[in-house]
């Protein structure tokens, strides 16, 4: 027998906690897809319309569940409040108690800062990148990732050989997702610019002249261009993206392709940019921003905000917080090449790309949680 001794080389209780592991991993779908529901559902707007911690009743009427399945709205709404998302009251002990669910008048959900965070008219909702990374567009391609691994065919990415297109060629010729990729963007570009202009606004002392290279539909480059009445604000994004959007006295939006030529200016900004592309891709972008920042005489800087892995977060002393960070690190490596074909890189693969690109010097900033502030001089 091939497997003789497997079972006997870990007692009961190992085999019993590998099995509880392997569930657990098997199982995580399900975590995504109750948040994906709960989005659909709009239950945080209802239960924030509401005021006041929501009965399940309440609840229940709110979200319009037909009476038929009513009786299964607390078990979406249990697993939920385990994941931290909502809290459940007790009414009848007056405690808090994630795991009581019993009847419907005695339960009640309040919000927490991640349901706040998924609300529809919070203007750093992340509602609309749930919805779309759970969307079946998005969720099939993880089905073909060891067929990708081990076909001859020059599929860029397992993105591609599901749907048979590339990512951004997909986005581009299929509204429906290609706005919902944008709408995820951009709600993303919003949070980030918000601690950015709060936190770090001295990024941008000194700066005449501002391109966000790749800046989707403009959501950074607006609220830079109104902190900085004086900056000459661009945004560089594909035809598909940037078509019809409208600027103001000192915004504007400007098609092109940055593999071609990216517009001349003090600063530059490559947000979530290059994690979408190969080494070879991504020097070849940061020659072109070389340019952009040294023509005319100008002594510029490149700014890029993306991850950098194996970089100790700046919360001190938080041992779960570092592990949490280091799983979004890798679940995000794994996204790039599921999707785009791209990677996240540590400190030493993001210095080969500077020099590489023939840039002299760099700082990193580690400022935006799972993400870090590189500020990159000729
Ligand atoms: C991951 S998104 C990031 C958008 C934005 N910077 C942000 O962080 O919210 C990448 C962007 O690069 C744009 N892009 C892809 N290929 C490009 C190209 N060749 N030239 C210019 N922009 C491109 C996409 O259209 C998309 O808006
Ligand atoms: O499929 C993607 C999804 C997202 C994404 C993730 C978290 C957010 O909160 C958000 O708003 C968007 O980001 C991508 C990205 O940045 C790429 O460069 C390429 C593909 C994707």
């Amino acid at each position: 027998m091939e497997s003789r001794n497997t079972q006997m080389e870990m007692d009961g209780e190992e085999v019993l906690k590998a099995q509880a592991h392997i569930w657990n991993h098997i199982f995580s779908f399900i975590n995504s897809m109750a948040l994906k529901c709960a989005v659909e559902l709009r239950i945080p707007d209802a239960i924030n319309r509401h005021g006041s911690p929501i009965t399940l009743s309440q609840l229940i009427s709110a979200l319009q569940i037909h009476p038929q399945k009513s009786q299964h709205v607390h078990r979406i709404m249990r697993i939920l409040a385990h994941s931290g998302f909502f809290l459940i009251h007790n009414k009848l002990s007056q405690q808090k108690d994630d795991d009581e669910d019993e009847d419907e008048d005695q339960v009640a959900y309040s919000l927490t800062n991640p349901s706040l965070l998924l609300l529809q008219h919070n203007p750093l909702t992340l509602s609309p990148f749930s919805l779309f990374m759970l969307d079946r567009v998005l969720i099939e391609p993880w089905l073909f990732i060891s067929a990708w691994l081990r076909s001859d065919s020059d599929c860029r990415t397992p993105f591609e050989t599901a749907h048979g297109k590339e990512f951004w060629e997909h986005m581009g010729s299929e509204a429906k997702d290609g706005e919902g990729f944008n709408a995820a963007m951009e709600s993303d570009a919003k949070l980030v610019v918000s601690v950015l202009l709060e936190k770090y606004k001295s990024v941008f002392e000194g700066v005449e002249s501002f391109v966000d290279v790749g800046g989707g539909t403009g959501s950074v480059a607006k609220a830079i261009a109104e902190a900085f009445p004086q900056m000459k604000c661009v945004v560089y994004d594909l035809p598909q993206v940037v078509a019809g959007l409208e600027g103001n006295h000192n915004l504007m939006f400007l098609q092109g392709d940055m593999f071609q030529v990216i517009p001349s200016a003090d600063a530059l900004l490559l947000k979530w940019i290059l994690h979408d592309w190969t080494d070879d891709e991504c020097v070849k972008i940061l020659k072109k921003c070389k340019e952009a920042i040294t023509s005319n005489g100008k002594n510029g800087k490149v700014i890029i905000i993306d991850m950098v892995v194996g970089n100790k977060s700046n919360k001190k002393n938080m041992k779960n917080n570092d592990m949490l960070m280091t799983k979004g690190k890798l679940f995000w490596d794994l996204l790039m090449m599921v999707n785009v074909g791209g990677k996240e890189r540590d400190e030493k693969e993001w210095a080969e790309l500077f020099q590489a690109a023939g840039f002299g010097a760099y700082n990193i900033s580690p400022i935006l949680g799972l993400r870090s502030l590189i500020e990159l001089y000729p």
